[in-house]
């Protein structure tokens, strides 16, 4: 079985004259956590669009592995996109995914809830990511009435709560001040590549980007650089992921993640 979680070859994507995306090759690594860096306009946020479905190039592919083989991300519907970003994928961006006039915990459940589970048993899963991740107490809380790392917490859990096997994660510290930052991203990886799934993360943050085990450099839509980062990738991951989509393979898709969250 392949290593790469996503594969995409020769990404365009122009917006009028602006090319955001001029040829991009990129693999992602089963279980590693991917940092996109490069200035300001660069095409970081069009190329994590791409890779996740949520914007189509115009020209290239993306693949995604999953335990039944690879799926054309670039070939497939708005619908069945939509359904892959609900099932496969979990995000967390700065701003605008959380839902203010929602506590904590049903911005969690909402996400298990849009997948088909009843709304207690939803909201039980969510109570468990929560804790996990240092929330336990502030569940009832709207977002408003959280800072703004705590909310950030919130936007993870809510990203992994579906079981994601790939996290894409757009400046999820830029709002956030250098030691909640550190905290965020600690508690980002520990849920995700510590638990054998995979983190794609833009960033200009070069902290973030440090803690991450491979960086890619873009600039004028190309990526012109990588280098391997200090962190290696998780040995567990690769085994992890496998037993994941064997058991998606096996019928027992749509279960929720487990609520284990982040190892201390
Ligand atoms: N929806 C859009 N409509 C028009 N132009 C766009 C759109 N999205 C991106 N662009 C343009 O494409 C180019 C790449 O944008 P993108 O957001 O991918 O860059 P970025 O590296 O993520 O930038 P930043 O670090 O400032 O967020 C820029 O020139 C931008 O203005």
């Amino acid at each position: 079985m392949s290593s790469f979680v996503i594969e995409a070859a020769g990404l365009t994507k122009s917006f009028g004259s602006a090319h955001a995306l001029a040829g991009v090759d990129l693999q992602v690594r089963t279980g590693e956590s991917l940092a996109i860096m490069g200035a300001s306009g660069s095409g970081k946020t069009t190329l994590l669009h791409c890779l996740a479905g949520i914007t189509r190039p115009d020209s290239g592919t993306v693949g995604f592995r999953s335990g039944i083989g690879l799926v054309p991300v670039t070939e497939l519907g708005e619908r069945e996109r939509s359904r892959l970003r609900r099932e496969a994928f979990g995000f967390v961006f700065q701003q605008g995914l959380l839902i203010p006039e929602l506590t904590a915990v049903e911005n969690v459940a909402l996400a298990l809830m849009l997948n088909g589970m009843p709304r207690a048993t939803a909201e039980q899963h969510a109570r468990g990511w929560l804790a996990a991740l240092g929330l336990a107490g502030l569940e009832e809380r709207r977002i408003g009435q959280l800072s703004g790392g705590q909310a950030q917490r919130v936007a993870i859990a809510r990203a992994q709560v579906t079981g994601a096997t790939v996290v894409f994660a757009d400046e999820p510290t830029g709002a956030l001040d250098s030691q909640t930052s550190a905290d965020v991203m600690g508690a980002l990886l520990h849920s995700t590549t510590g638990q054998g799934r995979t983190l794609v993360v833009v960033t200009h943050d070069p902290d973030v980007a440090a803690r991450c085990s491979r960086v890619v450099v873009m600039r004028d839509g190309r990526i012109v650089g990588e280098r391997q980062g200090a962190r290696s990738v998780h040995p567990a991951a690769a085994a992890r992921v496998e037993a994941q989509a064997a058991a998606a393979a096996a019928g027992s898709a749509g279960a929720a993640g487990t609520p284990e969250g982040p190892r201390a």
